[in-house]
């Protein structure tokens, strides 16, 4: 088929195309499994598949979506993909030895487009709900760059040579994925050279952009030590229709 110009298939301006990008290439050292926690089991399936279900929601419409795995372990993904029968259309990328390098190889893999919005979501947040990919993409459409974001529910202190000093929580926020950016503004933020403190998208994209922080939830916590495995089994029983 002969591609089509541009000018053919204009992206409405209140819709941009939708992009996404699951990194899933870490190897899960602090939860110390057999395998890379993105295969550990929830409710008999891969943490990784219950992830790559949310985003294939059709009510998101979006249309490309980019796994990025450990080099080393694309074949296991697939051989799970055939037991699981899964069907959703998905890009596979060999990742790099930091979570910038993967989110960058999983950029370098998403297909040319003039317009649109790519959100990038730790593949081991299996629980993110609709409405929050949903408000960080519209957040992005208008700021170009949007990450979801909870307030500390604990006291907060900074500690120091000196000892502790307390802070306003109400200042403070904890970062979540999806971050969601105008492709070619993480394009052009990815470009640069990593620094030690990227802790996330938002950190590589703060330099070029305001991030606007749009509400998270609690219940998408981020699969790190194995009583996160506990929780997230709980909470996935506690949704409706399991
Ligand atoms: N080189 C890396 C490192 C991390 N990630 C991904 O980034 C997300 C957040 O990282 P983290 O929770 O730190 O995962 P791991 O690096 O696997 O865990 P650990 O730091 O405990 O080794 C995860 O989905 C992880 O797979 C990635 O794609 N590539
Ligand atoms: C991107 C992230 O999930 C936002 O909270 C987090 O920064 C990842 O951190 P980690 O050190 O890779 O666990």
């Amino acid at each position: 088929m002969a591609p089509s110009s541009p000018r053919s298939t204009p992206a409405p301006p209140h819709h941009p195309r939708r992009f996404a990008i699951l990194v899933a290439g870490g190897s899960g050292t602090r939860m110390a499994a057999d395998r890379p926690k993105q295969y550990l089991l929830l409710r008999g399936e891969p943490v990784l598949l219950h992830t790559l279900r949310r985003f294939a929601d059709p009510a998101l419409g979006i249309s490309e979506i980019v796994v990025v795995l450990p080099a080393d372990q694309l074949e296991t993904w697939q051989q799970l993909c055939t037991r699981h029968q899964v069907r959703i259309p998905h890009a596979l990328v060999p990742g790099g030895a930091t979570r910038w390098a993967s989110v960058k190889a999983g950029l370098g893999a998403l297909s040319e487009h003039p317009a649109g919005l790519v959100a990038v979501h730790d593949g081991v947040r299996p629980l993110v709900s609709g409405p929050v990919v949903e408000r960080t993409y519209v957040a992005a459409a208008t700021h170009a760059a949007a990450a979801a974001a909870v307030m500390p529910k604990d006291s907060v202190r900074l500690v120091s040579q000196h000892g502790s000093a307390a802070q306003n929580r109400s200042r403070l926020r904890l970062m979540q994925t999806p971050q969601t950016f105008e492709i070619d503004l993480l394009r052009r933020a990815y470009a640069m050279p990593e620094l030690a403190s990227f802790t996330d998208d938002a950190t590589v994209v703060d330099d070029l952009c305001r991030v606007q922080l749009v509400e998270g939830d609690y219940r998408n916590l981020k699969i790190t030590t194995p009583e996160d495995l506990i929780i997230a089994e709980a909470l996935l029983s506690s949704e409706p229709g399991s």
